[in-house]
């Protein structure tokens, strides 16, 4: 375990077990529907591109990206697009792929913005969630596990751009902060 650790939350083996359960999940769903599967990068990479290879059904793949926490472990409450999609939502099945819903902020703004790009249909599938935090009303229609308020590194998960490459989910030690 990284010396950085204090506690596991998820492991690697739990995680891919969820990740199995919400691609079968999703399999079913959107058979015969072609979606643009959406990934907030780039906390959201590790759990997107694991994910898509748990659906076994044809899906079209897209990145953007948002920030909105610098190196901080607090929103700005600012979301800037530093990439936008490559792809083209008008009339699309979109499924918006998140590592972590938090204030909720970063994907209530990205579900804005993909309406009025006038997708068909607009859906939010996210590895953790962590309601307590929630400052804006936005429920994920998939969740993996939900999560205390702490905040957490891994999978995707950074503070600081460090600790994304971790294969669980962890909270770090009170000092690593100082
Ligand atoms: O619900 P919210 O309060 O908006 O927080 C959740 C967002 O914050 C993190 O991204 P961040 O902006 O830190 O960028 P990153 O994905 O590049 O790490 C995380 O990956 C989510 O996208
Ligand atoms: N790394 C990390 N980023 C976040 N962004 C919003 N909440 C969190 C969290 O708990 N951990
Ligand atoms: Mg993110």
């Amino acid at each position: 375990m990284d010396k950085d650790i204090e506690k596991v939350l998820f492991t690697e083996e739990e995680i891919a077990e969820k990740v199995r359960e919400l691609g079968r999940i999703l399999s079913k769903e959107y058979e015969g529907k072609n979606p643009l599967v959406i990934c907030v990068l780039r906390g959201g990479a590790p759990f997107m591109t694991d994910l898509v290879r748990r659906m076994d059904i044809p899906l079209e793949m897209d990145f953007m990206a948002v920030s909105s926490y610098g190196a901080s472990t607090q929103s700005s409450g600012v979301v800037r697009i530093m990439k936008d999609l490559d792809t083209s939502v008008e009339g699309r099945h979109v499924i918006i792929v998140e590592d972590i819903i938090d204030s909720g902020l970063t994907l209530s703004y990205l579900i804005d913005i993909i309406r009025r790009r006038n997708a068909a249909s607009v859906k939010v599938v996210t590895l953790l969630d962590k309601p307590a935090r929630r400052t804006v009303d936005l429920k994920p229609d998939y969740c993996g596990f939900e999560i205390p308020d702490a905040f957490v590194v891994g999978y995707g998960l950074d503070y600081a751009e460090k600790y994304r490459n971790l294969p669980y989910i962890g909270i770090l030690k009170p000092e690593v902060y100082s």
